[in-house]
């Protein structure tokens, strides 16, 4: 499991160790770390020109640290300070006791740079960044040097990886001691380009503020047959999905949860012709949900349009676990899901979000982690908000939230969702846990699509067809 931690409890499990090491040892550590990425980014340092933005906190002392290490082998390094009179004294002295400079010209050090250190703001940073620096940050756009934030782009908030502003643009983060939630979490994830973790001993707290699943980690959830299952142990899903102005999402809600591992896949609705037409494996029910039989979870809401209120109750008012998309979380009543005993899991994308919380889609967007909270408590459910970065959170405020690693831009395609939906409810049938469930339904299906796609377009019947191939590639690692 990746994990990642607060700014609270980075700071916390900081102080711990600062308490036991000589003074300056940590920041020592962290500008070793540093300098060894920008060595390695750079291939050859004698000779390389290195500009350092320096702002007045520690991120700042971390960036002349590194800088002097780099001018000790033979780097061209000058300081551009952002506040002289605060600049990290100590950091600066080394600095200059390596061969490095402050810039006499800071803008003409930029044009020139082959390498810019961002030390304005790490951990300490809030809101958007202040405009000297705003302007320091434009003038490196237009040159080819690399941009190496350290711990953080400068500019992102850290706990929740909105961006308030402007900010740093990096090809290289160099973080120290854990990830943070915003180098996870997009807009941040985006500003901070390829993500390097330094050790620095930082001893944190068994519970992450939020966690991305690895193939191991999923390895170890997915349901497989043993010489015990029938259909039934394996999970029948029940599917209530389409209307006659959407039969597809019918047809591929269902193909995700028969892709899924289901064992059997009951499903209830007006498309029942279209749906065994592509899948002849299907249980087709005529009448009302309630009436259809035994099943582990409900998938509602694909393609269900207006008319499918009746059949969303029905759904609600059972014992299982029962996920909701789409059309289904319109229809939705939250004192009803709130009232429910067994497990309820949402699945929207932002503008879904956005109309069930009453705001703007942007600021869904802009605010996915707060976002799916809030819809995680207004519901007292887990909910799976997708989009570039799928968040995965339970109804608990305190537990950690699930950031899906896997997925392709490729993915924002019709229909997409509704085969997401069907997978994540053959895994509710299997008897996952809601969050397990919906985390590992999103890495499958991020797979799938890479698998399909390899960078070309790929369409939603495809995902569910590359789920196999997604399924196998994560038990392999098992073989390791
Ligand atoms: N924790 C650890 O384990 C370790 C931490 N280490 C390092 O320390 C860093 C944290 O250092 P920190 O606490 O000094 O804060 P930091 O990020 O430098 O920012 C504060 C400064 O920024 C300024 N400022 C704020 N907002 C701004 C804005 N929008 N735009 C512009 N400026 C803004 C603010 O100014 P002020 O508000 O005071 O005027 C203040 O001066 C951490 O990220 C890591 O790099 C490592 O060395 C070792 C292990
Ligand atoms: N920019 C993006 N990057 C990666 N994945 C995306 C992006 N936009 C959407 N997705 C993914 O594509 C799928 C689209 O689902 P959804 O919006 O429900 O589509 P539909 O309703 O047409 O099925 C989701 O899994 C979502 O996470
Ligand atoms: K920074």
């Amino acid at each position: 499991m990746r994990t990642a931690y607060c700014v609270e409890t980075v700071r916390a499990a900081e102080r711990e160790l600062m308490a036991r090491l000589p003074e300056g040892a940590l920041m020592q550590r962290a500008a070793a770390g540093l300098a060894a990425v920008c060595a390695d980014v750079l291939g050859r340092v004698t000779g390389a020109r290195i500009v350092l933005l320096v702002g007045s906190g520690d991120n700042g002392g971390d960036a002349l640290y590194a800088g002097a290490r780099l001018a000790r082998r033979g780097a061209g390094v000058r300081a551009v300070l952002l506040a002289p009179d605060r600049a990290h004294s100590a950091g600066l002295a080394a600095l200059r006791a390596a061969g490095g400079r402050v810039a006499e010209d800071p803008y003409g050090a930029l044009r020139a740079a082959d390498l810019v250190l961002d030390g304005i703001t790490g951990i300490g940073g809030h809101g958007g960044l202040r405009p000297d620096a705003v302007e320091l940050v434009r003038a490196t756009l237009g040159t080819d040097a690399v941009m190496v934030a350290v711990d953080l782009p400068s500019g992102v908030e850290a706990d929740t990886g909105e961006v308030r502003g402007e900010a740093v643009r990096a090809d290289v983060t160099v973080t120290f001691g854990t990830y943070k939630p915003g180098l996870l979490i997009d807009p941040a994830r985006d500003y901070a380009g390829a993500v390097r973790l330094v050790e620095i001993g930082l001893e944190l707290p068994p519970t992450a503020d939020a966690e991305a699943l690895q193939y191991r980690d999923v390895a170890g959830l997915l349901p497989v047959p043993d010489a015990e299952s029938d259909k039934y142990r394996r999970g029948v899903v029940g599917v209530v999905a389409g209307s006659a102005r959407y039969p597809g999402a019918a047809v591929l809600a269902v193909a995700g949860a028969l892709r899924g591992g289901a064992g059997a896949v009951r499903y209830v609705g007006p498309a029942a012709d279209a749906v065994i037409a592509r899948f002849p494996e299907t249980l087709v029910h005529q009448g009302p949900p309630g009436k259809a039989g035994r099943v582990q979870s409900w998938v509602v809401g694909p393609g269900l349009g207006d008319s499918g209120r009746d059949f969303l109750d029905e759904v609600i008012a059972e014992d299982v676990p029962v996920l909701v998309d789409a059309d289904g979380l319109r229809l939705l009543d939250a004192a009803r899901v709130r009232s429910r005993t067994a497990p309820t899991l949402l699945t929207p994308h932002a503008g879904e979000a956005a109309a069930l919380l009453g705001v703007a889609r942007e600021q869904v967007e802009a605010a996915r982690l707060a976002s799916v909270r809030a819809l995680a408590e207004k519901y007292g459910a887990t909910v799976l908000l997708k989009g570039s970065t799928t968040l995965v959170v339970g109804p608990h405020p305190e537990s950690p939230v699930r950031v899906n690693p896997t997925g392709t831009p490729w993915l924002a395609t019709a229909g997409s969702g509704d085969v997401l939906s069907g997978l994540a409810g053959a895994l509710l049938a299997a008897g996952l846990e809601p969050l397990d469930a919906a985390s590992v339904a999103a890495y499958l299906h991020g797979l799938a699509a890479r698998h399909a796609s390899r960078g070309a377009p790929v369409i939603a019947s495809e995902v569910a067809a590359a789920l196999p191939a997604a399924w196998r590639d994560i038990r392999d690692v098992l073989r390791d």
